[in-house]
């Protein structure tokens, strides 16, 4: 330490932690820096690792988020709901961009270690699985990969048993005077939401006339803004796919880039993106 080095203990910051909770402690971060376990010598396998890992901690927060607004909406709450939903865009904002690290990754870096990975793949993201089925998406399909875990098995089971963000939306707009068709507020909540020509006009209704249901046209579009950026993440996806390892299949046993290219084609709010046609 030379003079110059400005001491903080001396306008009286906390140095000694021996007895008290530290930084580290209060994060945990034993836990999360010591979890990092490259399986080759290659250079990059730790940027796959660290981008994994912060990609399922950032989801980990959008299920707090999108599990709290579900709970806000089901409850007529919907002001705190809002800035949940609005986060969930951030979020979303921050995944996309987090896509330009791994992009450095050439083919030829990643060849270096995929062997590693087995058969292992995205595909079996718990987490990612219970954010699409929040969502509504609920391919029952995709439980298969879960089989030989039960605690995930059973998580992502009770996740297809409760209403999906977009069935409380639809019941809070059918309480708030618009009409929801009977058959989308009784149907079986395990399913993926079909398109609804009687959603889409009561939507209509909340489009033409945005100063007397503002609340549910403000709802509506932090929703369609979330897809939106969740369209992004999926695009962003499939492009750095083809960019690391072409139309090579995945480790997960499907077409790789074919498949996460049909993936783009699912809409959580179809209605929502239909009515814009119709204005
Ligand atoms: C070089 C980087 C990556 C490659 C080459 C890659 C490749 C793939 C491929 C080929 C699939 C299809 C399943 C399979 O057959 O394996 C897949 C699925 C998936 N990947 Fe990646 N991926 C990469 C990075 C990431 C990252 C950073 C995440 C973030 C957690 C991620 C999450 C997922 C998820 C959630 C799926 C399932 C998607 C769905 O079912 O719609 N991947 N990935
Ligand atoms: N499916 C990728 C492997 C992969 O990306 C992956 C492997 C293990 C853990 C996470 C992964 N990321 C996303 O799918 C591949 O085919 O190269």
């Amino acid at each position: 330490m030379t003079s110059s080095d400005y001491d903080p203990s001396s306008e009286g910051a906390e140095t000694d932690f021996a007895r008290r909770m530290s930084y580290g402690d209060y994060l945990s971060l034993d836990a999360i820096l010591g979890a990092q376990h490259p399986l080759s010598e290659a250079h990059d396998e730790m940027l796959f690792i660290i981008q994994h890992q912060t990609t399922e901690l950032w989801m980990r927060l959008a299920i707090h988020e999108l599990s709290a607004a579900r709970r806000a909406i089901a409850k007529d709450d919907v002001a705190p709901a809002m800035k949940m939903l609005a986060r969930m865009s951030r979020i979303f904002e921050q995944l996309n961009n987090a896509w330009d690290v791994l992009r450095t990754m050439t083919p030829s870096e990643y060849t270096r270690f995929r062997s590693q990975l087995g058969q292992s793949s995205g595909f079996q993201s718990r987490q990612y699985r219970l954010i699409e089925y929040l969502l509504g998406n609920r391919n029952h399909a995709m439980l298969k990969p879960h089989a030989h875990d039960v605690e995930t098995t059973k998580l992502l089971e009770a996740e297809l048993a409760t209403p999906s963000l977009y069935d409380e939306v639809l019941r809070l707009a059918n309480r708030n005077g618009l009409k929801m068709p009977a058959a989308v507020l009784a149907r079986d909540v395990r399913e993926t939401h079909s398109f609804s020509e009687g959603v889409l006009h009561a939507w209509r209704e909340v489009y033409q006339a945005p100063e007397t249901h503002w609340m549910l046209y403000e709802l509506a579009e932090k929703l369609v803004d979330f897809e939106d950026y969740f369209r992004r993440w999926r695009f962003n996806h499939v492009t750095t796919v083809e960019r690391v390892i072409g139309f090579k299949r995945g480790t997960g046993g499907t077409g790789g880039v074919s498949y996460l290219k049909r993936m783009l084609e699912v809409e959580l709010f179809p209605e929502l993106w239909r009515v814009r046609t119709i204005l």
